[in-house]
């Protein structure tokens, strides 16, 4: 086959620390476990399941011991026909050779069995920490690497991974406890009879040296191109509207096929890894048995060795290729699998972005104090913003787009921590509280109503499972949710999301809007909760919402002037920092930017009222 160019590799060959590293399109790929850190993961595994591993390993043993009794037997049977021997005893050796191989049956089908439980433990514990490590991934990060990367490594990484725990592990083990039990019985036969298995050492060693030192690289590679491909299409399917409405159909066929390419030309390399090595290894199997017959067979002219002794080293000869083989073969899923799992055990190394201290807060007061926050390292978006909200105060944030009001929202949510400063709540930085405490105290309100598969009431008590149905209800009732919810075919059972009864936006907004009563914040965040529901919709929904509002301290990322003109306080936001911070009627003395908005508000009327 023609020799493709090698992809580049942008995963690490993982053999110095933890990295992340920038992928196409500016994303930040999540990092990758050093070979290190996989190499004191397996040795964590093998301590943990060590009973299993010894139990595993012990009975393919015991069952390779039972199989070489075979070869052996055989021999001395051919030795004894050949000086002349008893019916009686051949029958012996005979029923003797029957016996071991049902006992070698009999002990693999319990060593398979003890290898399955053990890989399947090991893949589960894998999984289990997996999946809590990735519910504790920073939001930030996770929007950085895109979905892609999280759902090939949470897919296709943990398939690869549960072929190499399944299968590839414990054969590989028992590929060499096989093979050197098959040596010892061997050299037991003659030492001489090894001699032939050393012949395929040095071609042998060479190439599977020359393929170790590029197939860690190359599946790397490969799993980072098929995450660059994933993300690509869910991209496409998730924006389908808007690359029809923009015409982009064609810049986004282009887009996948480049993906296509790249994926394709890093399988190409894999792909020709394994044609040179296979073929190579492969080729050198048949050379010990055509020696082992070549030399025993003179050694047998010339009375060196009993016609026994060379059937048996015979047998053993070709019976020792298939562990070998498999060994080989399995050093290729175990490269696979090894790759996958650095991918895994890399979202471990994501480093926390909160951190529990314990304290509980004291007071409902929100303060930011000097919060800088970057989203790309060395580009500032908030240059020091401090700002203290009293207890049941309302405060709107007003100002250009990309000012940076969501982005203060976020943080003042502790949806984000700052890079910079700190946000707390009674004196208690929010990046310090648990993640169930923090959404008791404040939380965002967005245009996000996500709707997950199950039923309403599923959906409802998502951030308080212990809800009681009188509770679910109380919470739907106050979001004027109830009517509808009760008109659904089973009611709070109903099953919704994918798969399950379709909401219209405005009723899973008004789910979210439940949840949020659930979980009882004293402050809320909302940033432009409702503008892109229709008018009559969203009249309604405000009508929800602002039963939820009651009693909270509020801060609106507000999009109507008469938001802030109702509200305590508005803090008009301008490249970064706050700029003007007062009540409406300061603010309009004042004769600033705000002023200046509200005036030309009232000149166009209406009309102007989106600021
Ligand atoms: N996820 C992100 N990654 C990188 N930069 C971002 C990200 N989100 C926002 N920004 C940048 O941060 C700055 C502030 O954006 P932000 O969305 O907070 O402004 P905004 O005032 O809320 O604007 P709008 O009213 O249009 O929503 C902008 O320059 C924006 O491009």
């Amino acid at each position: 086959m023609a020799a493709a160019p090698a992809p580049p590799v942008t995963a690490t060959t993982a053999t110095t620390t933890t990295t992340a590293t920038t992928q196409p399109g500016g994303r930040e790929a999540l990092p990758i476990a050093t070979s290190a850190e996989v190499r004191q993961y397996a040795a964590r595994v093998a301590r943990i399941r060590g009973r299993d591993l010894v139990l595993t390993v012990g009975l393919f043993a015991l069952a390779a011991v039972a199989g070489l009794f075979g070869p052996r037997l055989l021999g001395s049977l051919i030795d004894g026909v050949q000086k002349g021997t008893t019916a009686g005893h051949v029958d012996t050796i005979v029923a003797l050779i029957a016996l071991f191989l049902i006992v070698q049956t009999v002990l693999t089908r319990y060593a398979k069995l003890a290898a399955g439980k053990f890989g399947e433990g090991v893949l589960a514990e894998l999984r289990e920490n997996f999946v809590s490590r990735v519910l504790e991934l920073p939001l930030s990060v996770v929007e950085r690497a895109g979905s892609g990367d999280l759902l090939s490594r949470s897919s296709r990484d943990v398939d690869m991974l549960s072929m190499a725990a399944r299968y590839a592990v414990p054969t590989t083990l028992v590929a060499i406890v096989t093979v050197l039990l098959t040596i010892g019985a061997l050299a037991l036969v003659s030492p001489w009879a090894v001699l032939p298995l050393l012949v395929i050492v040095p071609p042998i060693g060479v190439v599977f040296r020359w393929y170790m030192k590029r197939a860690p690289e190359g599946y790397l590679a490969e799993s980072a191109r098929y995450a660059d491909l994933t993300d690509s299409l869910a991209e496409t399917v998730d924006g389908a509207r808007t690359v029809e409405a923009l015409g982009l159909q064609r810049h986004r066929i282009e887009r996948t096929d480049e993906e296509i390419r790249r994926q394709f030309a890093a399988e190409r390399y894999t792909l020709r890894l394994r044609c040179v090595f296979f073929p190579t290894a492969e080729s050198c199997y048949i050379v010990p048995v055509a020696l082992t017959l070549l030399f025993g067979g003179l050694g047998y002219v010339h009375g060196s060795f009993t016609l026994g002794q060379v059937t048996a080293a015979t047998l053993y000869m070709q019976q020792i290729m298939g562990p070998i083989d498999e060994m080989l073969a399995w050093a290729d899923q175990l490269q696979v699998g090894g790759a996958s799992l650095a991918r895994l055990l890399g979202v471990a190394g994501v480093p926390a972005d909160r951190q529990a201290s314990g304290e509980q807060p004291e007071g409902e007061d929100l303060r930011a104090t000097d919060v800088r926050y970057s989203y790309i390292p060395g580009r500032e978006v908030l240059h020091g913003v401090d700002l203290s909200l009293r207890a049941g105060e309302r405060l709107a944030m007003v100002g250009p787009s990309g000012a940076g009001k969501s982005t203060l929202g976020r943080l003042l949510a502790g949806i984000h921590g700052p890079t910079v400063g700190s946000v707390a709540v009674g004196g208690v930085p929010l990046v310090e509280l648990p993640l169930a405490d923090l959404r008791g105290q404040v939380a965002l309100v967005n245009q996000e109503h996500h709707v997950f598969a199950g039923t309403v009431r599923e959906n409802v008590v998502l951030p308080r499972p212990e809800a009681t149905e009188e509770q679910v209800r109380e919470a739907l009732a106050a979001v004027d949710a109830l009517t509808w919810v009760e008109a659904l075919p089973e009611g709070l059972q109903t099953p919704i999301g994918a798969n399950g009864q379709t909401l219209s936006p405005a009723q899973a907004q008004q789910l979210a809007l439940a949840r949020l009563v659930l979980a009882d914040p004293h402050t809320l965040v909302l940033d432009e909760a409702t503008s892109l529901i229709d008018p009559r919709a969203a009249r309604h929904l405000e009508r929800s919402l602002a039963a939820v509002l009651e009693g909270r301290t509020v801060i609106a990322i507000a999009h109507r002037l008469h938001t802030a003109h109702d509200a305590d306080r508005v803090a008009v936001v301008e490249d970064g920092v706050i700029a003007e911070l007062g009540s409406h009627e300061e603010l309009v003395e004042t004769g600033g930017a705000y002023a200046g908005l509200w005036d030309s508000w009232h000149g166009r009327g209406a009309a102007a009222e989106q600021v």
